[in-house]
């Protein structure tokens, strides 16, 4: 477990810019030394802006793309190429545009696939996929991470975790169906905490007054039932990156 680094930037514009800019540089020093890099995507607008910004820029092509394993912490249960699945949108932001490889990019399953509407079953195979290449340094069935990516909402919630629910205190499995989550559509895919908790770097990225609240009752030390991003941290780095507004919070303890 790392203690949380916080890194504040003056605009979201320039949160998204810099955050966009640090992956690659990750990518990169992560290819240097180990060949292939581990990515876990987030949806919400700050994740998805991110990957919109790294494809605009200039250094994209310096991250070898076809080297980059690629999943996702949550879904929202949509059909194939629904433009609110996250799977779409990082597609269409970056996913698109560079030569990964598709066998090394891991969608969660959509309500017209495989498993059809059985949510359960969907994320029980994404548990699967992620033990099949299951890194011998953790106990729990998952990849080793390099960078998770994981947005706020303004209740707490990350990924699909949202507060007060089951799923937060989810401590056996990896991967969880979602139903009757507060922000639509209801029903979601989501990695728990103790997948999350596995990787080497979380970077959690927010933007905005409405996430203030959150970030420091996070930082305060809130417990992960109340606050579920309270509960994301990386083994070896959990970072912080906000803009001003998300951070105004901190000082007072909000
Ligand atoms: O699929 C999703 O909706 C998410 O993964 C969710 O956890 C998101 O990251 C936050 O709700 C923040 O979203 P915004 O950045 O859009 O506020």
């Amino acid at each position: 477990m790392s203690r949380p680094e916080v890194i504040v930037h003056p605009t979201a514009e320039l949160l998204v810019a810099a955050t966009a800019a640090r992956l690659i540089t990750k990518l990169i020093d992560t290819q240097v030394e180990q060949g292939v890099a581990s990515l876990v995507l987030t949806g919400g607008r700050a994740g998805i802006g991110v990957l919109e910004h790294i494809n605009r820029s200039p250094a994209r092509d310096a991250v070898e793309w076809e080297y980059v394993d690629v999943y996702w912490g949550d879904e929202r249960f949509l059909p194939d190429g629904d433009p609110d699945r996250n799977e779409t949108q990082a597609r269409r932001a970056l996913l698109d545009h560079v030569p990964v490889d598709p066998g090394r990019v891991h969608p969660m399953a959509p309500p017209d696939g495989k498993f059809g509407a059985d949510v359960e079953a969907a994320a029980a195979h994404y548990a699967e996929v992620l033990a099949t290449t299951a890194s011998l340094a953790t106990d729990i069935a998952v990849p080793y991470f390099d960078v998770l990516l994981l947005g706020v909402g303004e209740e707490g919630h990350t990924a699909s975790l949202f507060p007060n629910t089951p799923y937060v205190q989810e401590i056996e499995r990896t991967v969880v169906g979602v139903h009757d989550c507060p922000k639509p559509p209801p029903t979601r895919i989501s990695l728990t905490l103790p997948a999350i908790q596995t990787a080497s770097e979380v970077w959690l990225v927010t933007t905005g007054t409405a996430k203030a609240e959150p970030v420091a009752a996070t930082l305060g030390g809130a417990k992960p039932v109340d606050i579920p991003v309270a509960g994301a941290y990386g083994q070896d780095r959990t970072l912080w990156l906000l803009d001003l507004d998300a951070a105004s919070a901190i000082a007072t303890g909000a």
